[in-house]
């Protein structure tokens, strides 16, 4: 059923939210005219009328679905419950279109891993007997340049996106008023209230801010790295998850001097001991400049604006390492919950400020839902759309979809570090616990990739794989894999793990020779 039909006609102000431009907008009968036509978005309108009627009150709109947060998860929410099932959605943002992925996160950074692997290939070439260079000169300041382009390219493509889909989008930042009413205060201060019967918060998070230690903000966060505008010669990076390890990862590849602090002995410890353990060492070799056990303890910047950053290590002792150009916090992520009207609204957060959702993403409020970063349990852009899209289906779809919801168990991931990790299911501590030592088995594999075959002995990396099954029928409960290509591999396989395969099946698989995948099916 298309919800559109049984929405009451245009308001003046929905009407004339539509208009094109500030120039088109004399009267409400010109704004009625030129809706159909125009671009759903409201900023241009509401400008004009607060500029040539400052006493006018606030604009009124009415939606099926106001999503606020217009990132992977809401994006992905609002398009499907407007083209797929002709819910009137407005989705409201503050930044830019696409939030984290797009602009601060996947998106940037995996372009800057594309450009750290070529220049690692280029590094490489000379042992397939290329007459390259060592390192070829690689020129920042114009790769960004380009990235930023790109980025500013998706940000136009998904607000043609939202346009073609038919969700109106509103600039500004949205705070709940009540459990039905959403108010907008767009760039120009004018106000927008927004009643809708239903209400998704994909609001996201923010880097974690950087313990308080003397000079902590000297240093800069992920999003900041994305501002670096010429290649540093030396950085200092604090953190051991994901984030860390990405740039680290890609700062070294592309030849500036890094140093990683780590609270631990070793990086990634959410992952299974043997990713761990593997990487982390694997990172020394390659050259990065690694501090174990060790806690940044005070930041100074001299006068020429570079850092000392001292540390200690688990003795105590303290250590500088200087003339760092950036110090790069990668502590984790917060969810960004403050001063939208949660409390107000009577939405329940738990202990580290997270949305408390249901399976189903619903709030502690019958009609707010929330899912993305947000909510926490996984914090991976496809999971903020896949939430998203079987909210939408849930909520505006056919009856088939009344209980749509997205399972977070089994979901793949790949640190695109140096070597790329993946990782899906259960660690083998995890599978332990769960089912017990004596019910799992562990197959693992550890092997020269054949890439390296013309490679001296120190320019050849590790490939090491583990796969853990349970039960007597060699459920497959756990994979863990490091290597080239582990990216692009672990999707496939993760098909057949959601599909409850076995061992069994992996074997009965014919291998794909020559390809480092074809160890996984086998096995012994
Ligand atoms: C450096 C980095 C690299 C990453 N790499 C990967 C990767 O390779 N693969 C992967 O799967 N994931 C990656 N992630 C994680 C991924 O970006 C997030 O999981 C994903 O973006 C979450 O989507 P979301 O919709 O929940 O939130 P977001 O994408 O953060 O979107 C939330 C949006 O809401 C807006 N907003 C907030 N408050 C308001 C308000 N009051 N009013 C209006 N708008 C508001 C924000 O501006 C933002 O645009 C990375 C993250 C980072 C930081
Ligand atoms: N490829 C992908 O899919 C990517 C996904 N992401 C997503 O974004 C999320 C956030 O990434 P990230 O910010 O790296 O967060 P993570 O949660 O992955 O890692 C943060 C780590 O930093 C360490 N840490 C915390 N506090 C301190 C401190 N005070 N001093 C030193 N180290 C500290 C902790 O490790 P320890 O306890 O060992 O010290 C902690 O695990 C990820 O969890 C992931 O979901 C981000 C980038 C890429
Ligand atoms: N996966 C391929 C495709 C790349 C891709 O999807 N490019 C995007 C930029 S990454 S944009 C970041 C991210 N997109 C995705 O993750 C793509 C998801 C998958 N194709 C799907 O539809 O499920 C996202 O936040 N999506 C929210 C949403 O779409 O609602 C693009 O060009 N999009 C233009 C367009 O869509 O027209 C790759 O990595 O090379």
């Amino acid at each position: 059923m298309n919800l559109l039909s049984r929405l009451p006609p245009l308001s003046y102000a929905a009407a004339a939210s539509q208009l094109p431009s500030r120039a088109a907008v004399t009267t409400a009968a010109a704004a009625a005219a030129s809706a159909a036509a125009a671009p759903l978005r409201i900023a241009s309108l509401s400008r004009h009328l607060s500029t040539s009627t400052p006493t006018m009150a606030p604009i009124t709109r009415e939606a099926d679905y106001l999503v606020l947060g217009g990132g992977s998860g809401g994006l992905g929410s609002a398009r499907m419950a407007s083209a797929r099932f002709g819910a009137k959605a407005i989705i409201v943002e503050n930044k830019r279109l696409g939030g984290t992925c797009v602009n601060v996160g996947c998106v940037p950074k995996k372009v800057t891993y594309n450009a750290a692997a070529l220049a690692e290939a280029i590094h490489d070439a000379k042992s397939y007997g290329f007459s390259v260079k060592e390192t070829a000169p690689f020129d920042w300041t114009t790769f960004k340049n380009k990235r930023d382009a790109y980025v500013k390219r998706l940000n136009g493509i998904y607000e043609r996106n939202l346009n073609n889909d038919k969700v109106e989008y509103l600039h500004g930042w949205g705070r709940l008023l009540s459990k039905n009413q959403v108010e907008v205060t767009q760039d120009d201060g004018t106000k927008v209230l927004v009643n809708a019967k239903k209400i998704l918060v994909a609001v996201g998070g923010k880097p974690t801010p950087p313990p308080a230690i003397p000079g902590a903000e000297y240093g800069i966060d992920s999003d900041g790295f994305f501002d670096i505008d010429k290649q540093p010669k030396k950085v200092a990076i604090v953190g051991a998850g994901y984030i860390a390890v990405e740039f680290a990862g890609m700062f070294n590849a592309l030849g500036t001097e890094t140093h990683l602090f780590i609270r631990g002995n070793t990086f990634l410890r959410h992952f299974d001991p043997m990713i761990q353990e593997t990487v982390t060492n694997e990172y020394e070799r390659l050259g990065v400049k690694l501090h174990r056990k060790s806690n940044a303890s005070k930041v100074e910047k001299d006068a020429n604006g570079k850092l000392s950053v001292t540390y200690r290590d688990e003795e105590g002792n303290e250590s500088v390492v200087s003339d760092v150009d950036h110090l790069i916090w990668a502590v984790g992520r917060t969810p960004e919950t403050g001063g939208i009207g949660l409390e107000e609204a009577g939405v329940k957060l738990d202990d580290r400020g997270y949305i408390v959702v249901d399976e189903y993403q619903t709030s502690s409020v019958d009609n707010i839902y929330a899912l993305g970063d947000v909510t926490g349990p996984v914090e991976l852009t496809p999971v903020a759309i896949a939430a998203g899209r079987r909210l939408a289906e849930r909520l505006f779809g056919p009856p088939e979809f009344s209980s749509a919801k997205i399972s977070y168990e089994n979901v793949p991931s790949v640190v695109f570090a140096h070597p790329e990790v993946g990782s899906i299911g259960l660690t083998e501590p995890q599978a332990v616990e769960k089912y017990g030592k004596d019910n799992i088995k562990v197959y693992k594999t550890s092997f020269t990739a054949m890439y390296y075959a013309m490679m001296e002995p120190d320019q050849k990396g590790p490939t090491n794989y583990k796969l853990i099954v349970a039960g007597p029928e060699e459920k497959v409960v756990g994979l863990h894999i490091m290597g080239q290509g582990s990216g692009e591999m672990l999707q496939g396989f993760g098909v057949a793990i959601k599909m409850g395969a076995t061992k069994a099946d992996f074997d009965s698989c014919v291998a794909i020779h020559p390809t480092s995948a074809e160890e996984l099916v086998t096995l012994k």
